[in-house]
Formats: C-alpha cells, sequence, structure tokens
C-alpha cells in the first residue's frame, strides 16, 4: 500500500466519507483514516439508531389519532432488533466496501497531524504508520458527547448519545440532564418504548431553546400529555450512584431530587480533537476548526488543510457535514488541477442562511433560516406571521386531535423569507420546500403562484402567505 496520497481524510463519518467521495470523483488518490466504524457516530450512535428507535413511537401516536384503529403495546424487543439491524449490527464491511469503490483506500487505526501534510495512524495492532498528502489533509472526526463537571456524574457512569441509541433493555425510569435536540428525542423513544417514568431535567426556561417558542410549547405539550415530565429552571447541582450500575439520584437547585434507573446527558457536544495532533500545525488543541467558505483551515500556512462536519462547528447536522464535505472534495479536486477555485458551488453558502432541521419528536418540529428572534437580533427588517396548522384541511384528515402550528419571518424590505417552522406530526417533508424559498431568496410574490395542492398539509403554505397579507 502506498504511503502517499493526494488527499488524507481523517474520520470515515458521513462528512469524512463525501468528502473522500468527491475528491476520488475529482480524479485525485485519497485514503480515508479511521478508528473505530466506518460510517461515524451517525450510522451507528445518532441519527439512524435514534430515528429508528422514534419511527414506532410516531406511527403508534398517529394511528392512536385516527378512529377506527387501535394500538397494542410497543414489543420493545422487536423494535430494538430493528434498530440494531438498522446499524448493520455494529459492523461496518459495507460503508468499507463502498470506500474501497469511490474508489480510496480504507486506513484503520486513529489519525493524527504530525507536521504540515503528515499523518500518523495508530493501527489496532499497535503500530504506527506515517502517511503524507500530496494536496490536502481534511479532517472528518466528528464531536463526543460533552458531559458538564457536575460532582458525581462521571463516577454515576452516565448513559451519553452513545449508550441511548444502542439501549439493550429499556429502563424502568429515566432521568435526562438537558433541553436540547438529544434530550426530546431520546426521552420520547425510551418513553414511548416502555419506561414508566421519565424525567428531563431543563436549565433554562424551555425546552429546545434554539427554536421558536411555539414549538418548544407543542412538544412539551405533547410529552405532558404522554406522562413524560418537563422540570425547567433547574440546575443539576450533585449526582449519587451508591451502587454501580444501580438506582441513580440526582440533586437539583430547585424541586426534590429525582431517582432514577438510568440517567442521560445530552448537554451538547464537544469537538473530536483528542490526539488529532492539532498543535503541530499551530492550532488550539481544543477547540472545534475553524474554517472559511471552502472549509479550509484558517491560521494554517500553505493552504493544505480542510475540516467538515462537526469538527468545524458550523452546524453539527448530518446533511450540512455532507454539504460540506461536497464543497470540500471538489474545491480541492479544483485546486490541485490547477483550475478556478472560485465557482459557486465551491463555497458553503448554505450554512449562512441557517441549516434545515427536523427534530423527530412528535409533533415534528422543522426548522430552516431564522427565527423570528434571530432574525431580529442580526438587525433585518421583520415581520413575522403565525398559522394553526392542525386548521388545514390536508392536516385534519390525517387524523382527530392534530396539534400543530406553522411560522414564517419574513424581510419587509425584499419581501423574502428569512425562515420558517412548521411543527406536527409528519411535518418533516413540508421543510424542503421551505429550505428552497429561504436559500434561494424566493420574493413572495412568486411564493404567491407556487400553488399547493388540495388536500395536503402543504396548503399551510397559502394560509401563511394570506396570513402575511397577499
Ligand atoms: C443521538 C443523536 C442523533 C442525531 N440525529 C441526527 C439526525 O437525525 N439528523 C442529523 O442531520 N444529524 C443528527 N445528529 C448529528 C449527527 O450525528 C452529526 O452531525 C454527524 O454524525 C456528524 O458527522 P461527522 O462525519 O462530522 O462526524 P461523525 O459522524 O462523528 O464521524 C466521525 C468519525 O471520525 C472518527 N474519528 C474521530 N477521531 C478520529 C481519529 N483521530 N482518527 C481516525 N478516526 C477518527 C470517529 O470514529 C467517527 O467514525 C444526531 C446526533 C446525535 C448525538
Ligand atoms: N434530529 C436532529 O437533527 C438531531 C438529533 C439529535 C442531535 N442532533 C444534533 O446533535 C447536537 C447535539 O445535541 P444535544 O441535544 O446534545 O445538544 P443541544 O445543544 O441541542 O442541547 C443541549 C442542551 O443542554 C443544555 N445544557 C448544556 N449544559 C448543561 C448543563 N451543564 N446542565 C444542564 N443543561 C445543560 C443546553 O442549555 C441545551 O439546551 C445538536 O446540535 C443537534 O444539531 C440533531
Amino acid at each position: 500500500m502506498p504511503d502517499e496520497f493526494d488527499v488524507i481524510v481523517i474520520g470515515a463519518g458521513p462528512a469524512g466519507e463525501n468528502a473522500a467521495g468527491r475528491a476520488g470523483r475529482g480524479g485525485l488518490s485519497v485514503a480515508i483514516v479511521e478508528g473505530d466504524l466506518a460510517g461515524g457516530e451517525c450510522a451507528y450512535w445518532a441519527c439512524v439508531p435514534s430515528k429508528a428507535l422514534l419511527r414506532p413511537v410516531e406511527l403508534a401516536a398517529e394511528v392512536r389519532r385516527m378512529p377506527g384503529l387501535e394500538v397494542g403495546p410497543i414489543d420493545a424487543g422487536a423494535v430494538l432488533a430493528r434498530r440494531d439491524e438498522a446499524v448493520s449490527h455494529y459492523d461496518d464491511a459495507g460503508q468499507v466496501h463502498w470506500i474501497e469503490g469511490v474508489p480510496a483506500t480504507f486506513v484503520r487505526g486513529w489519525g493524527g497531524l504530525d507536521g504540515p501534510q503528515r499523518v500518523r495512524v495508530a493501527e489496532p495492532g499497535g503500530g504506527s504508520r506515517l502517511l503524507t498528502a500530496r494536496h490536502a489533509v481534511v479532517l472528518a472526526t466528528g464531536s463526543y458527547a460533552a458531559v458538564p463537571p457536575v460532582p458525581g456524574l462521571a463516577e454515576a457512569e452516565p448513559w451519553t448519545s452513545h449508550e441511548v441509541t444502542a439501549v439493550k433493555a429499556i429502563p424502568e425510569r429515566l432521568a435526562v440532564i438537558g433541553g436540547g435536540v438529544v434530550a426530546c428525542e431520546m426521552a420520547q423513544a425510551m418513553h414511548g418504548l416502555g419506561a414508566a417514568r421519565t424525567t428531563i431535567l431543563v436549565r433554562g426556561d424551555r425546552l429546545l431553546p434554539r427554536m421558536e417558542p411555539f414549538a418548544s410549547d407543542l412538544v412539551a405539550e405533547s410529552f405532558a400529555a404522554s406522562g413524560i415530565e418537563v422540570r425547567t429552571g433547574t440546575g443539576v447541582v450533585r449526582v449519587e450512584r451508591p451502587v454501580p450500575g444501580g438506582p441513580v439520584t440526582v440533586h437539583l437547585t430547585s424541586g426534590p431530587p429525582v431517582e432514577a434507573d438510568e440517567l442521560l446527558v445530552a448537554t451538547g457536544r464537544r469537538p473530536a480533537t483528542d490526539g488529532l495532533g492539532l498543535a503541530s500545525v499551530g492550532l488550539p488543541a481544543d477547540r472545534v476548526v475553524e474554517v472559511d467558505d471552502s472549509m479550509r483551515a484558517t491560521g494554517v500556512d500553505g493552504g493544505w488543510l480542510y475540516a467538515v462536519g462537526d469538527i468545524n462547528g458550523r452546524a453539527l447536522l448530518t446533511h450540512m457535514g455532507k454539504y460540506q464535505a461536497r464543497v470540500c472534495g471538489d474545491v480541492i479536486a479544483a485546486r490541485a488541477r490547477g483550475e478556478r477555485d472560485d465557482l459557486p458551488s465551491l463555497r458553503d453558502t448554505a450554512d449562512a442562511y441557517g441549516a434545515p432541521q427536523v427534530v423527530f419528536t412528535d409533533p415534528q418540529v422543522c426548522a430552516v433560516g431564522r427565527t423570528e428572534a434571530q432574525a431580529r437580533a442580526e438587525g433585518f427588517p421583520v415581520r413575522a406571521v403565525e398559522y394553526d396548522l392542525g386548521a388545514v384541511t390536508g392536516a385534519y384528515l390525517l387524523g382527530d386531535g392534530y396539534r400543530g402550528r406553522a411560522g414564517a419571518v419574513v424581510d419587509t424590505e425584499r419581501r423574502v423569507l428569512l425562515g420558517v417552522t412548521f411543527v406536527g406530526p409528519g411535518a418533516a417533508d413540508l421543510l424542503h420546500a421551505a429550505t428552497i424559498a429561504v436559500t434561494a431568496e424566493v420574493p413572495l410574490d412568486r411564493l404567491w403562484h407556487a400553488v399547493p395542492t388540495f388536500p395536503t398539509v402543504s396548503e399551510i403554505w397559502l394560509r401563511l402567505l394570506e396570513t402575511y397579507g397577499l
């Protein structure tokens, strides 16, 4: 196997794989280094298993809303077995096969920078190997769950996203620290699959604080209706678990302590920089790797270092990491061939609009662009409109008691959308139309002529535009 390649990618998650794929397509020789499983967090301990666990819960809720249909108790064992299939039983042979078909050279081991254009790989057998890159090194090492320094927390061996998505038996009582996306999705999955008592401990005043307030309200309402307890405005002071694997007690800044059988920490992520050798090229060792819009690391001489996906901190989402990777692989190939590197497709412009995201709770929270508060804080001339999603005929036909809401944030000078949020069961597939409208800056007066079909939930577009005054 050669030790010199045009491009070396460290990390074979969705971002790394796509960077390798695009650079390979551009005619470059590529090596991709992976210490764990090719496919990354997303495939085994994040997006894929979490959605496999949530889908039956969502489907059961949907069926319950339809008179004439009945749902029995969910067979958690069958759901966990299907999750295991979805994660390929934690075997990455299929992903490695895909990588080799790029074609790229797959190198198993933990990689770290060893000075400019050099990558040292610690191989599983204990050996070490030095690879050199003719044109570029791409960092795509992702992120890990951050565990806050609360007394007793680390000793209590809490679950993070890794353990909860790989759950083998649903706990009877689950406590969750954090009110963000992982907390909401996994609390609902565990509760729906049989946890009798699920408590979410939120430091701030609402769930999903980065979303529009009406989204937080609707999710909180749904959680209350299904028996999930949400305690807001409470911090974790201390955690006790005297017997490993036994009950855990969480002491709070306000309210009585919570006792549970498992504790999930879902308080955000830290970039996966451990052992990455960032200091060897003059970068801070423990922070996200900042990049320009061509994904090139800033502050590194020679312009050979790139970073895509969670490691650059731009948007912690698989689809955005993959988008950045397409830009990155293509721009590296263009630069290696001495071609123009400033074409529009060779720049990340989507992140600046606000990444699209779906939170797969019931109801789903689907948002793109800026919230009203963000748009105002950034100084845009703003008017926001909202409409009851459940009042659209298409939503009524989906079942009784459909609860949802939509909101649009409009730049009143340019008459374009700055942000759109849909909250409702099954609303995820409404989002891409909004993503197009926001990123293409489609004027409202053109959108008016994009006629939504009857009777679909898409008629919400018409209602929002009418509410704005069209
Ligand atoms: C529970 C959960 C659910 C999520 N659900 C969604 C979702 O539904 N939709 C969505 O868009 N996003 C979701 N995300 C976010 C998504 O998982 C991440 O944004 C995505 O995985 C980032 O991709 P990445 O390629 O940057 O990193 P990762 O997927 O983390 O992959 C990085 C890879 O690099 C490897 N690596 C790290 N360091 C080294 C090294 N030094 N040498 C060699 N290899 C190394 C790791 O082993 C890993 O395989 C979820 C996250 C969590 C935690
Ligand atoms: N469906 C999806 O798209 C999806 C699903 C899961 C995760 N993700 C991605 O993964 C990333 C990580 O998710 P996450 O939920 O861990 O992070 P997050 O940033 O969404 O939420 C973390 C929450 O924890 C709180 N928090 C932080 N420190 C705390 C502390 N010491 N005590 C109590 N609360 C504390 C924060 O206030 C915040 O509300 C997100 O950025 C998200 O983009 C996406």
